[in-house]
């Protein structure tokens, strides 16, 4: 569904010789849970930049369901198409957890097969551990933590295609991140969704389907401990 051909990135003021990713090709499917491992400063974000539509590869091309992004248009391709859980979350400061959710909905026009806006995001911030008096509340007035959760909920509540996360359960305990993980495979599994994660954490590559490590520029396949 999502192909990267021959990718290679280099920020402005690098060496060619030093790219960052250097030559990748890989395709992405729906209905599957990947994981990128990869050491510190290696590339994972930018690659996940890359892959949402955020930036666009110095050489290569990445291409959903056939068309190149920069045909299809980023922002298009970002709106209805994918969604990114930042390290940073990105959420709107001046609103509930709850708005911030309603508000990506709107935005991308999407409608809950039943019930409200308001009473699907409700439920998804309740299917990831945040209850309704937690979810009114002022997203600068939650934890960490929570506001991390938030921003997964955002994500969901955007029914896009493939979901990207870097970091998802960094700042969360091992129960909710537990939780966020069974949520991820279900989306893959049940919902046919495409979910890459960017992570440290061995305990969540573990659980997905593909797992991918990163290194020198280069990305590869690691095989699955039975
Ligand atoms: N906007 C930028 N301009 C210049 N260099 C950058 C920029 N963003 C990242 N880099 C450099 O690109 C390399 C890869 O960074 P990136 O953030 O993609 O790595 P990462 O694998 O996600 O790291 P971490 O695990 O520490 O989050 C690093 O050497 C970093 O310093």
């Amino acid at each position: 569904m999502l192909r990267l051909t021959s990718v290679s990135h280099t920020y402005s003021g690098q060496r060619r010789r030093s790219a960052v990713l250097n030559g990748i090709t890989y395709s992405f499917e729906r209905g599957t849970f990947y994981t990128i491992l990869g050491p510190s400063g290696s590339g994972k974000t930018t690659l996940l930049s890359l892959a949402s539509g955020l930036d666009t590869p110095t050489k290569g091309t990445i291409s959903f369901e056939g068309r190149d992004l920069r045909e299809l248009g980023l922002g298009r391709y970002r709106n209805r198409h994918a969604a990114t859980v930042f390290q940073s979350y990105n959420l709107l400061t001046y609103m509930t957890a709850l708005q911030n959710v309603t508000a990506a909905m709107e935005i991308t026009g999407v409608k809950p097969a039943s019930g409200s806006r308001r009473a699907h995001a409700l439920e998804l911030l309740e299917r990831i551990g945040l209850d309704k008096a937690t979810a009114t509340r002022n997203v600068l007035r939650l934890s960490g933590g929570q506001q991390q959760r938030v921003a997964i909920a955002r994500a969901l509540a955007c029914d896009v295609d493939i979901l990207f996360a870097d970091e998802p359960t960094g700042n969360l305990d091992e129960d909710t991140a537990q939780g966020i993980i069974d949520t991820f495979r279900e989306l893959a599994h049940e919902q046919g969704k495409c979910v890459v994660v960017v992570t440290h954490s061995q305990q969540l590559a573990a659980q997905s389907d593909r797992i991918l490590v990163l290194r020198k520029g280069k990305l590869s396949q690691q095989a699955k401990a039975r």
